[in-house]
């Protein structure tokens, strides 16, 4: 579960009493997730999600990330919207922690993607570059190569003790990525972590997508390969699923298109996405405990998509090119 920080019902009802939401019913930690703390406050104004910005969101970045949601809401982009307090402020800070308030979507976090659902979320995905080609806000990746590099050698030797011979795949392949690495190709704000548990869904048609934490300004083609990586799987990573490959690309080309040489660089891009998420789950894992209740992720499902990317070509995962 994902609640970090707990909230007392008496400051969450002071909280909404800020809004015109009415007043407080019922508050209710949300288990999924890992990252932010998450609550459903069901008021007399229905039902709002409250997030707590936790340790891996910088908080001197939030009011960026409270634009980008405008903007993409703005733009018909089905995204939770940023709600304002009655004195117009859309951060707040609760339990010591900085905090905003978004309205509840309709349908539930995917969990084992149908094939509707994959051609939706690269329809959803292709539609989002759209809209975000005309947001001029520039955020830093916090969880890009940078970060790969700081943490590959933070972690060195221990990650050894997750698979033996692990330290030397990641370095091989932070080697290979870096002397790779497509910067000439087009950059754009993106989401950078819209894994199935991010993309909300009635049946096969997508609600919403969220947790936008992780966008940022990156190669744009890096986050069809995160998208990509996290839902082309079978469950333990060792598996492309081909069918589930083709919905999700077919459904971003049609909303959006991937040029030739994005195209081209998708199995570089999809090492360097799987390098990422084996990264951060490995930190993770390390600093896991029992007693803080997070679902522990396995870091090595991310190691066998990193094998599977490195061998496999263009072809591979998307079928020819085009011509
Ligand atoms: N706007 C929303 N409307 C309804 N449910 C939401 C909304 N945002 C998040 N959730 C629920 O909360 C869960 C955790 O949200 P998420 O943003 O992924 O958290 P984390 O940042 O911790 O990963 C989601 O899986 C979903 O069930
Ligand atoms: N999607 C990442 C972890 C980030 O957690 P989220 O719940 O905020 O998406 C992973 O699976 O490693």
């Amino acid at each position: 579960m994902a609640v970090h920080t707990k909230v007392a019902f008496a400051d969450a009802a002071t909280l909404v009493a800020g809004y015109r939401l009415g007043t407080l019913n019922v508050l209710t930690g949300i288990d999924q997730g890992i990252e932010n703390t998450n609550y459903r406050l069901d008021t007399s104004g229905g039902p709002v999600l409250l997030t707590l910005f936790e340790r891996r969101t910088n908080g001197d970045d939030l009011p960026w990330l409270i634009a980008l949601h405008d903007h993409l809401a703005s733009r018909g982009i089905a995204v939770p919207p940023v709600l304002r307090a009655d004195d117009g402020a859309a951060l707040s800070t609760i339990a010591g922690k900085p905090a905003a308030l978004f309205g509840w979507l309709e349908g539930a976090a995917i969990d084992d993607p149908t094939l509707g659902q994959c051609a939706g979320a690269g329809e959803a995905l292709g539609r989002m570059h759209r809209a975000l080609a005309a947001f001029a806000l520039a955020r830093r990746n916090p969880q890009g190569r940078d970060a790969w590099h700081d943490l590959a050698g933070r972690y060195g030797e221990r990650l050894d003790e997750l698979q033996p011979g692990l330290k030397a795949i990641v370095d091989t392949a932070l080697a290979r990525i870096e002397a790779e690495w497509p910067a000439e190709l087009p950059h754009a704000t993106i989401h950078a972590d819209l894994f199935p548990d991010n993309v909300m869904a009635v049946g096969d048609s997508i609600t919403g997508l969220i947790d936008f934490a992780f966008a940022c300004h990156e190669v744009r083609a890096y986050d069809l390969a995160v998208t990509h990586a996290a839902w082309c799987f079978d469950a333990d990573g060792t598996c492309l699923l081909a069918d589930r490959s083709a919905a999700l690309v077919d459904g971003y080309e049609r909303a959006h298109g991937l040029l030739p040489e994005e195209r081209a660089a998708l199995p570089l891009l999809g090492m360097a996405a799987s390098l990422r998420f084996l990264l951060t789950r490995a930190e993770d894992w390390f600093a896991w405990r029992d007693d803080i209740g997070v679902t522990r992720k396995d870091p090595l499902a991310f190691a066998r998509r990193l094998r599977f990317y490195a061998a496999a070509s263009s072809e591979d995962l998307m079928g020819p090119t085009p011509q």
